[in-house]
C-alpha cells in the first residue's frame, strides 16, 4: 500500500538502506535524550480550536526572507543525500521545488551546489559550516551567490561533532561513491578513511571546522556577502536577542535533530523564548521532530514562521527517490491544510498562541 503518513516512509527506507548509513541518518548523540524529546515535546501541546469559521479555502502560502513559498514547510540542510539515492540533493531539491517548498542545501551536499541549483525549480538557501581555512568558506559562498542561492544559513551548534555512538560503533565512513562534492580531494579524504571505533565524519569535522567561531566572526561573514544571514542552532532567548541586535535576518531554533549536545531542551520548547526575545526583529524558523501537519501547526502557533523537516525527507528519498520526497512534503502540506480547517484558522496570519494549550 502507498504510504499514508510520513512515518510509513521510515520503515520503507530502512529496508532499502545499508545498516551503517541508516544509523548515520537516524542517530542522535549520547543517550539520544534530545532526539526522543524533540518528538515528545509535540505531544505535550494541545489545540484550542475555534468553530463556525469559513474554512472553504485554507491558504498556506507565505514568504521567507522575501522569498515566496507555497507552504511553511521546508527541507532542513542534511549532508550526503547520495547515501539514500544516486541523484541525491538534485532529486531532493527538484521534488521540493515542484511543491513550492524551500530547500536548505548543506555545505556537505553530495552533489555540487551548482548542479542542485540547476535542477531545482524552487528557492534554495545554502547552509554554511565555517572552515578553519576561511578561504574555503568564502569560495563556497561566492559559488552559492553565483548560482542564485537566496540566503546563507550559518550553523552555530557544531564547533565539534556531537558524539554519535551508533557511528562510533559502526566505524562509520563515507563509501567511495558518496563524496562531499563541493570540495577538492584533499579537504574530504578523511571522510572516507574507515577506522574501527571512530566516526570519520567526526574526525573530519575536528580537522576542518573552525571551533573558534564567535559572535565577532559574524562581521567577517557579513563583510563577504550581501545575502541575508540566518543562524541555525540558536536555543536561548539570550543568544536570540544578541543575534537580533546584530541585524541577523533569521534564526532557526534547532538542536540539530538531537545530534549535537545531548540533553539540550526540545526545539519546540525553546521556540517561545526565542520568539519573545527577538520581538519581530528577525524571522524565526524551527526544526526537530516535525513529522505531522499538526506538528507544523503547533510550531506556527508557538511563533515559528515556518518549520524545516529533516530525516523524513531522507526516508522519502531512500524509499522512492524524488517521488518519495514529493510525497512526504505533500503529506505534510495536506495534513497542515486539514489541521488549519479543523482548527478554524484558514490562513497563516490567523495562527497564534491562542490556538494552543502548552505546558
Ligand atoms: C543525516 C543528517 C545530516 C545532517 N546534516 C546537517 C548539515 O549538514 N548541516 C546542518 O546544519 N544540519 C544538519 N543536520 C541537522 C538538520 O538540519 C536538522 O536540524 C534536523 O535533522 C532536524 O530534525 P529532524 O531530523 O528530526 O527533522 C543533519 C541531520 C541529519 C539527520
Ligand atoms: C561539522 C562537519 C560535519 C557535519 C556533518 C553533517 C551534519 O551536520 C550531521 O549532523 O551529520
Amino acid at each position: 500500500m502507498r504510504p499514508v503518513c510520513v512515518g510509513d516512509y521510515e520503515a520503507l527506507a530502512r529496508e532499502k538502506m545499508e545498516a551503517s548509513h541508516w544509523e548515520y541518518f537516524q542517530g542522535g548523540s549520547g543517550e539520544e535524550q534530545t532526539l526522543r524529546a524533540n518528538r515528545a515535546a509535540f505531544e505535550r501541546v494541545f489545540f484550542r480550536p475555534r468553530v463556525l469559521v469559513d474554512v472553504a479555502r485554507c491558504d498556506m502560502s507565505t514568504q521567507l526572507l522575501g522569498t515566496p513559498v507555497s507552504l511553511p514547510v521546508g527541507i532542513a540542510p542534511m549532508a550526503y543525500h547520495c547515501l539514500a539515492h544516486p541523484e541525491g540533493e538534485v532529486a531532493t531539491a527538484r521534488a521540493a521545488g515542484a511543491v513550492g517548498a524551500l530547500t536548505v542545501v548543506s555545505t556537505f551536499s553530495s552533489r555540487k551546489l551548482e548542479d542542485v541549483a540547476q535542477g531545482a525549480q524552487g528557492p534554495l538557501w545554502l547552509q554554511v559550516y565555517c572552515f578553519r581555512r576561511r578561504e574555503v568558506t568564502e569560495a563556497l559562498i561566492r559559488r552559492a551567490e553565483a548560482a542564485g542561492y537566496k540566503a546563507l544559513v550559518l550553523t552555530v551548534d557544531t564547533p565539534r561533532l556531537g558524539r554519535r555512538e551508533r557511528d562510533v560503533r559502526n566505524g562509520f565512513s563515507l563509501p567511495a561513491h558518496v563524496r562531499a562534492e563541493n570540495f577538492g580531494e584533499e579537504l574530504v579524504a578523511a571522510l572516507h578513511a574507515r577506522q574501527p571505533g571512530a566516526s570519520a565524519v567526526a574526525t573530519h569535522a575536528r580537522e576542518t571546522i573552525d571551533p573558534s567561531l564567535t559572535w565577532e566572526s559574524l562581521a567577517w561573514l557579513r563583510s563577504i556577502t550581501r545575502l541575508p544571514l540566518v543562524l541555525k542552532g540558536v536555543m536561548t532567548g539570550e543568544d536570540a536577542a544578541r543575534a537580533a541586535s546584530l541585524g541577523i535576518e533569521g534564526l532557526i531554533v534547532s538542536n540539530h535533530g538531537g545530534r549535537q549536545l545531548d540533553g539540550v531542551l526540545p526545539a519546540l520548547d525553546a521556540l517561545p523564548e526565542v520568539v519573545r526575545a527577538v520581538a519581530g526583529r528577525c524571522e524565526v524558523l524551527m526544526d526537530g521532530g516535525v513529522r505531522r501537519g499538526t506538528d507544523v501547526l503547533k510550531a506556527l502557533a508557538l511563533g515559528a514562521r515556518a518549520v524545516l523537516v529533516g530525516r523524513p525527507v531522507l526516508w522519502g528519498l531512500a524509499a522512492a527517490g524524488p517521488e518519495g520526497v514529493g510525497h512526504v512534503l505533500s503529506l505534510l502540506r495536506d495534513e497542515l491544510e486539514l489541521a488549519m480547517a479543523l482548527a478554524g484558522r484558514p490562513s497563516l496570519d490567523q495562527i497564534d498562541s491562542s490556538l494552543v494549550h502548552a505546558p
